[in-house]
C-alpha cells in the first residue's frame, strides 16, 4: 500500500488542494471506466471543500453526471437535520451543482430498522457497482476525530473486527450515538483513500496513527490499508505537528 502524507499551513489551503485532487481522481476515472465513484464523510473538515468543489473553477471541471456519490458513514438522523452528513454536503455542494438526483446516493440511516437499511444501503451500492462481491470505490474521502475514529469506526468496538458486511449499524460515544458506517472490507477495497485531518487536538492520534505500532483497536484509523489502493493524509500544521517525518511539508 502507497501512502502520502501532505502538510499545508491552512485549512484554505489544504481545501484547494484536496479540491484539486479530487478533479483529478474524476477525471482520471471517467477516462478510465466512464464515471467517478465517491464516497464522502461528514464532520467539519470537508465543509470548506465542498463548498470549493460547487464553484469557480472547480464545479465546471468534472462531469457530474458521471459520478456516483455515497457516504462512509451517516447519522441516524432525517437527512434534514443538522448533525446529517448528507445534509452537510446537500446544502453546501449538490444543492449548488447540476448532478443527476439519482446519482446522489443517500444512506438511509433515519430508517427505525437499522439493520435493514444496512442491507438496503449495501445492496444499493452492489447495484450500482454491478457486483456482488466487494464494491472498490474510486475515491473514499474520510476524516479523523481526536480519538482517531474514522468514518464512525470507534476505539474498541466490534466494527472494527468485521468481515462479512460492508456497512454496519453501531453505537458510537460522540453523539449523535447511533450510525451506519463503512467496515474495514469495504474501506480497504478501495482505489484511493484521501483523508482529511485538521486541528491541534488530534496531533497525538495523528502522531500514533501514522508513526506509532499497528494497533487499530486503539487507533481505528490504522485499519485503513487498502489492499490494492493508495492512501493519501492531508494535513494542516496543527494537526501535524507532533509527526517527526515532515518532509513533504509544503
Ligand atoms: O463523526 C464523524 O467524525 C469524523 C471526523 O469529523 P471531523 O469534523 O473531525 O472532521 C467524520 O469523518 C465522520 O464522517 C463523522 O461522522
Amino acid at each position: 500500500m502507497a501512502v502520502d502524507v501532505l502538510i499545508y499551513p491552512t485549512t484554505e489551503k489544504l481545501s484547494l488542494e484536496a479540491a484539486d485532487f479530487i478533479v483529478k481522481a474524476a477525471n482520471e476515472a471517467i477516462a478510465d471506466h466512464g464515471r467517478f465513484t465517491l464516497a464522502l464523510s461528514g464532520g467539519s473538515t470537508p465543509r470548506k471543500l465542498y463548498g470549493m468543489l460547487a464553484g469557480d473553477p472547480y464545479k465546471d471541471q468534472i462531469d457530474w453526471s458521471k459520478v456516483e456519490i455515497f457516504w462512509s458513514d451517516e447519522r441516524c438522523v432525517p437527512p434534514t437535520d443538522a448533525e446529517s452528513n448528507f445534509q452537510l454536503a446537500q446544502e453546501v455542494m449538490f444543492s449548488k451543482l447540476q448532478i443527476p438526483a439519482a446519482n446522489i446516493h443517500r444512506c438511509p440511516a433515519d430508517e427505525a430498522d437499522r439493520d435493514a437499511a444496512s442491507l438496503a444501503y449495501t445492496q444499493e451500492m452492489k447495484r450500482v457497482f454491478q457486483t456482488d462481491g466487494v464494491p472498490a470505490f474510486d475515491l473514499i474521502q474520510l476524516g479523523m476525530g481526536p480519538e482517531a475514529h474514522t468514518c464512525s469506526l470507534f476505539p474498541h468496538q466490534a466494527s472494527l473486527q468485521e468481515e462479512v458486511r460492508l456497512i454496519m449499524p453501531v453505537t458510537v460515544p460522540k453523539p449523535p450515538p447511533p450510525r451506519l458506517t463503512f467496515t474495514p472490507p469495504l474501506l480497504n477495497a478501495a482505489r484511493h483513500v484521501l483523508f482529511l485531518v485538521t486541528g491541534a487536538e488530534k496531533a497525538e492520534a495523528l502522531q500514533a496513527v501514522l508513526e506509532g505500532s499497528y494497533q487499530p483497536d486503539e487507533y481505528p484509523a490504522q485499519i485503513v490499508r487498502p489492499t490494492n489502493g493508495h492512501v493519501t493524509w492531508m494535513l494542516d500544521n496543527a494537526a501535524a505537528a507532533r509527526l517527526s517525518q515532515k518532509e513533504q511539508e509544503r
